[in-house]
């Protein structure tokens, strides 16, 4: 039998490899990845909606961005709270690196320091009418 401390200290790992693994690949899926509610285009709580809208206000480009409707799978929803150590969603990651819930987007739209680190991350899309990239 294995001592007991060995035992209890590997039960409390609530985030089997499984999931912690998933929940990895998934933050790095795209340069700008949210933990939502629902789907972008269906958000199921207003938090998810208010991120989503901003994350729309900011000009973020949609081949750089994945969301991952935690309402689908419950493992993700408890597990993404124990990864970046968060209670809970929305969640946003921003090259692989948490940035916040809803009050900090909002706090970050209004003071300008999200449009300045999507900016800084080169996630935004181009600008219509802009040749950039031509
Ligand atoms: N103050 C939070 C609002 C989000 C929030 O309170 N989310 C709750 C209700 S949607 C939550 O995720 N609860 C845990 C859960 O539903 O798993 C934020 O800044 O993101
Ligand atoms: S689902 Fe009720 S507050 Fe988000």
């Amino acid at each position: 039998m294995r001592p007991a401390p060995f035992l209890s200290s590997f039960q409390s790992r609530l985030l089997s490899d499984n999931t912690k693994q998933a929940i990895e690949k998934a933050v790095g899926s795209a340069p700008v990845v949210l933990f939502m509610k629902g789907t972008p285009e269906t958000p199921q709580c207003g938090f998810s909606r208010a991120s989503i809208q901003i994350l729309g206000l900011q000009g973020v480009d949609p081949n750089k961005f994945a969301a991952f409707n935690v309402l689908e799978d419950d493992e993700l929803r408890s597990g993404i709270k124990e990864f970046s150590d968060w209670p809970t969603i929305p969640q946003l990651y921003l090259d692989k690196e948490f940035v916040g819930g809803c009050d900090i987007l909002v706090s970050m739209h209004q003071d300008g320091s999200l449009a300045k680190m999507l900016e800084e991350k080169g996630v935004l899309a181009p600008m219509e009418g802009s040749d950039a990239g031509n």
